[in-house]
């Protein structure tokens, strides 16, 4: 069989509005249809690209050619908006009439579906970088971002501690996503044939027991959905992606095993950031989020935790990072590595018992900062 030009059909299809010209009559058998779009925004518009690629790979041609075509049609797809970097910021423009929303990564990563989560109906805006996805807020480029902090299995996202500190927006909501990680490799490629896995580190983190078992090698990127794209654009057969279903029917993949995580209930936390901190309320359970240093010397965090503990404030996160301008402290002739520790406590800035308790840390903290108080998302408690 001949090498059949991939192109774009010109049958696109609006979800649930224009329909496409591509009737099933037309999908021969040696042209299948690879979808790439997302199924799950009604909004989102889907491009049916007529392609003969598998077949081709099957019969051993040429490889790099149908790479380089599949290649061409992300590129040019676009409804699958590329990554903004920091030098291309002011390419993004907003139609002005829905929330945007800057995530770092590539469309089906779970950041993406995170956004959407928090506001449906947004426009979710792909970023190279975290610092990327920050800059487009304070520069009114997007509304807000969204940054993945924890996962119940892989633990903190630390370098996004970092960047919290580092950038002056402020928390005004979380929102928890259940995260099912799925294995997905080109069509025809066999679980057997796999040596290579790729993904973000926290996803090969919270998958640890299943590729230790299929003695995969791990291979960590960006994020799922950048792992997913790399295996369909260099139509990789050794390898496969740890992404999402979502990542699977985007990029043309096959899902060979699913539900891969080390534990069924696997919950990340993404946070959401904007230019001016939200008026915190006490109609509804609210969290705050703080940053504070302290004095080196016996008890000091133990009196810094036990200004929440006498105020029967719940604590549910504390996490200590390097205070990376001043990282080390001299002190009876000892160096002391020196901390930033971020709390997280059950209570509303609008609580006077949440003030005072804050008033209480300042006497003897080196530095605080309130990151956000906002409400609690509460839909997988
Ligand atoms: O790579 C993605 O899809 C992301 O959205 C990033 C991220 C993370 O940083 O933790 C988000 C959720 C999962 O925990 C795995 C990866």
């Amino acid at each position: 069989m001949a090498m059949h030009a991939v192109r774009l059909s010109p049958a696109t299809q609006l979800h649930g509005g224009i329909s496409s010209n591509l009737s099933p009559s037309n999908r021969k058998p040696n042209n299948p249809i690879v979808r790439y779009g997302c199924g799950s925004s009604k909004r989102c518009r889907t491009v049916t690209v007529l392609a003969s690629v598998r077949e081709n790979d099957a019969n051993g041609r040429d490889n790099s050619v149908r790479a380089m075509e599949v290649k061409k049609i992300f590129e040019d797809s676009p409804l699958l908006p590329k990554p903004l970097s920091s030098n291309k910021l002011a390419e993004s423009v907003s139609n002005g009439s829905r929330v945007r929303v800057a995530y770092q990564g590539v469309r089906g990563a779970y950041s993406e579906s995170a956004a959407e989560k928090a506001y449906p109906n947004c426009e979710a805006v792909p970023c190279e970088e975290f610092d990327t996805a920050f800059e487009a807020v304070e520069r009114w480029l997007v509304d807000r971002a969204v940054l993945p902090i924890e996962n119940s299995l892989g633990g903190s996202i630390h370098r996004n501690y970092d960047l919290l500190l580092r950038h002056n927006l402020h928390i005004v909501g979380e929102v928890k996503l259940a995260v099912r990680h799925c294995l997905l490799a080109n069509h025809g490629v066999n679980i057997e044939d796999l040596r290579r896995v790729l993904s973000h580190p926290q996803a090969l983190a919270q998958c640890e027991n299943t590729l230790t078992k299929l003695g995969l090698v791990r291979e960590a990127v960006d994020d799922t959905a950048g792992a997913a794209k790399q295996i369909a654009f260099e139509n990789l057969s050794d390898a496969a992606a740890v992404a999402s279903a979502e990542a699977a029917k985007i990029y043309g993949l096959n899902i060979v095993a699913e539900d891969i995580q080390d534990d069924c209930d696997n919950v990340t936390r993404f946070l959401m950031l904007a230019r001016e901190p939200i008026i915190p309320g006490t109609n509804r359970l609210f969290k705050t989020s703080i940053v504070f240093s302290l004095e080196e010397g016996p008890g000091v965090l133990f009196k810094a935790l036990a200004v929440f503990a006498l105020r029967q404030i719940n604590l549910t996160k504390i996490e200590s990072r390097p205070l990376r301008k001043h990282p080390l402290r001299a002190s009876g002739g000892l160096k002391y590595f020196d901390y930033l520790f971020y709390v997280d406590f059950e209570a509303s800035m609008a609580d006077e018992v949440a003030q005072n308790a804050l008033r209480h840390l300042e006497e003897f903290a080196t530095f605080l900062r309130v990151l956000g108080s906002y409400p609690v998302d509460t839909t997988m408690l």
